[in-house]
């Protein structure tokens, strides 16, 4: 990506953050991320060993639509994400998408076929392991953010949360200025309060209920990807 269109799109962002921020359609304003968490528990399957493409990709639909309502400083971010959803998806539809079911199938069938890059990005760029590699290290950050929001005191900046969750996993996968571009962006996020509103779930106190419930389904999701990914020496593709 070059740095030019990076940065002004955040300088317009800026401009345009303060009538953006935090307004909310109609279709939005029913926007609740509890509905979002639960995706993750749906998409679990076989007691925990498996995981359903289909409502992985709601939950991430359902995110990048909250992060949408937080301004368009995140626009870079949410286009990266829909890429990749939509890479994800377009497989689901197509003649294969009985083989992209589950992560487990997809990463067998992808394997067998030998439609993985595995040491250079080449004649398969766009696999579905390596983009759902990238979703997958997103929702550690995720999963990161989300307990230090949960735990957090109400006077905790959630940019200092947001970043330490982001250096403690997708940072180490980011060249520099996505990791510059990233921790500028990260000083526009609203308060703790303001979040949890913009969650739509309740009072602070039930949003920090509700992610006490929701989160460990968003860790067994997470749990099962990486161990998927470890036991076929997935972690790294490039
Ligand atoms: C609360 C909003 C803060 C969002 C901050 C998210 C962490 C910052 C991520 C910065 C990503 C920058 C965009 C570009 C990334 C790509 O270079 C990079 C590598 O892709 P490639 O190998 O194909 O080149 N892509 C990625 O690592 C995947 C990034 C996907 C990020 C999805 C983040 C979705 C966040 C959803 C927010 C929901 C917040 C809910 C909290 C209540």
């Amino acid at each position: 990506m070059c740095a030019k269109p990076f940065f002004f799109c955040l300088l317009r962002s800026s401009n345009n953050i303060l009538c953006n921020r935090f307004k909310m359609d109609s279709a939005e304003d029913k926007f609740c991320l509890r509905e979002v968490l639960v995706s993750f528990k749906s998409c679990l399957l076989n007691d925990d060993k498996d995981v359903l493409v289909e409502h992985y990709l709601t939950g991430w639909k359902g995110l990048v639509r909250f992060m949408n309502t937080l301004g368009t400083v995140f626009s870079f971010v949410s286009k990266d994400a829909v890429t990749k959803i939509q890479i994800m998806e377009n497989y689901l539809k197509g003649d294969n998408g009985e083989r992209y079911r589950t992560l487990r199938s997809m990463v067998e069938y992808e394997l067998s076929g030998n439609l993985v890059d595995l040491t250079k990005r080449s004649s398969h760029p766009d696999s579905g392991c390596r983009t759902l590699l990238r979703l997958h290290r997103a929702l550690r950050w995720l999963q990161l953010f989300l307990e230090k929001l949960r735990t957090s005191s109400e006077d905790s900046k959630t940019s200092t949360l947001c970043s330490e969750a982001y250096n403690d996993s997708l940072a180490n996968y980011h060249p520099w200025l996505i990791r510059k571009t990233a921790s500028v962006a990260f000083f526009a996020l609203p308060t703790r309060n303001t979040f949890f509103e913009v969650m739509n779930v309740g009072s602070p106190d039930v949003v920090v209920e509700m992610l006490g419930e929701a989160l460990p389904y968003v860790s067994k999701v997470y749990d099962f990807t990486q161990e998927l990914y470890v036991q076929r020496n997935l972690l790294d593709l490039p």
